[in-house]
């Protein structure tokens, strides 16, 4: 039993050690595979893009040159500055919401400048390199449609974003009301609306959808990443006094981690993300025309629900109306005249239409999307005139 006993603990000594050995072996080999990814940049997919795990994204517009922030101070764009981030964390602040990546803050600086400050969570996998050098491309991307950046800052614990403050709110609210008014209702038109709520107009409505177009066109012509923007919805189009649109949130695809990303983004909704997991330009193409549709039709779209609000399928409801002849019907009542629609609302419901196509090679560049909308702009004010 002595000899049993000696060459059963011998047996499980060899196993222990040889399973010890294994373990050993296996963290070399992934600890090396790792810093050999690290040096040929190919630990994360290209940008724009999900491998099939979900992870990493890679920031794209990255420059050669390192980029340092002095500790504890903010970065400031072109026009930002005069305030410090002692100012900026002092100053009396009011909370605007909570959205997918952070919440946002409006703070008075200078005693008299409205700045909004976004605090970024969850940011990653980018290090602060690579966090400063994405701002940097982004605070240089500067179109009348696009919502400068003011300045940005990045510590362990926080990542700021700073913009100037839009004071007539996102196109979600002037398009439906207030969040808080449509959450008992379904996405009907109309539904929720309230009754002190200014009317959006048709040439109003016409004038988001050239403004939007034409930052959208910009982000395609200027910046290199796969999607431009990725998050294009009617929350992240900012109001100005004067109702200019000031799209936002865009480039924020490389610093969001794709398992957070994956859900909470729009370019992630598209029907080609649904069906083969690859998102483009066109996905963008997409976005935009499921804005138009929102805009269009008045009603909720299902891809750019914020929590609590249930969203339509706005393409395929809109394509139905188109089959079955009741087109008429899928306008928004508060802008049509006399109850018919003109041949520019025609034409944008059809631009709409073409962007939202299931297949990508489908949908038109956003350059042509932008000449579209121009034209049908041109169209309508003549008809005005006229
Ligand atoms: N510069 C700004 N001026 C005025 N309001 C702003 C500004 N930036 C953000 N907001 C408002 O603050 C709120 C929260 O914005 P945030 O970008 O965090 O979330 P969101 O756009 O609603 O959703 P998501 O994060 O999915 O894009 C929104 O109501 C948004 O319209």
């Amino acid at each position: 039993a002595d000899t049993q006993l000696k060459t059963l603990l011998v047996a499980i000594f060899v196993i222990v050690d040889a399973l010890v050995l294994l373990i050993l072996l296996w963290t070399i080999y992934v600890f090396c595979r790792r810093l050999k990814a690290k040096e040929t940049g190919k630990e994360n997919p290209p940008p724009g893009e999900v491998n099939e795990k979900g992870e990493g994204v890679r920031c794209e517009e990255e420059e050669e040159d390192a980029v340092v922030q002095e500790p504890g101070k903010i970065t400031f764009a072109k026009d930002g500055g005069g305030f410090g981030l002692e100012e900026l964390l002092k100053a009396s602040a009011e909370g605007l919401g909570k959205g997918s990546f952070g919440s946002c803050y409006k703070a008075m600086v200078d005693d008299a400048r409205m700045v909004v400050v976004k605090r970024l969570r969850g940011v990653g996998p980018v290090t602060k390199e690579e966090f400063l050098k994405h701002m940097r491309s982004l605070s240089a991307m500067e179109h009348p449609n696009l919502l400068p950046l003011l300045g940005y800052y990045y510590s362990s614990t926080e990542k700021l974003v700073i913009s100037n403050y839009a004071c007539n709110g996102n196109l979600f609210d002037r398009i439906h009301g207030k969040i808080a008014d449509l959450s008992s209702k379904p996405y009907e038109t109309g539904g929720g609306r309230r009754a002190d709520r200014i009317p959006f107009s048709w040439s109003s409505r016409l004038q988001v959808a050239q403004g939007v177009a034409q930052a959208m066109e910009f982000l395609h012509l200027n910046m290199r990443s796969s999607v431009p923007h990725g998050n294009l919805k009617a929350s992240n189009v900012l109001l100005d006094e004067s109702d200019k649109p000031l799209v936002c949130d865009h480039g924020l695809v490389p610093l969001i981690p794709a398992s957070l990303a994956v859900n909470r983004m729009v370019c992630y909704k598209s029907p080609e993300y649904q069906h083969n997991r690859s998102v483009s330009r066109k996905t963008d193409v997409w976005s935009y025309g499921c804005l138009l549709l929102e805009l269009i039709t008045g009603r909720v779209a299902a891809t750019s629900t914020p929590g609590g609000v249930r969203g339509g399928e706005l393409c395929h409801w809109v394509n139905r109306a188109v089959r079955e002849e009741w087109t008429g019907e899928v306008f928004d009542a508060e802008f049509l005249v006399h109850k018919r629609a003109t041949s520019g609302m025609i034409m944008l419901l059809k631009l709409a239409l073409w962007c939202c196509e299931q297949s990508p090679e489908k949908r038109p560049e956003m350059e042509e999307v932008a000449r579209e909308v121009e034209r049908i702009t041109a169209g309508e004010t003549d008809a005005e005139d006229d």
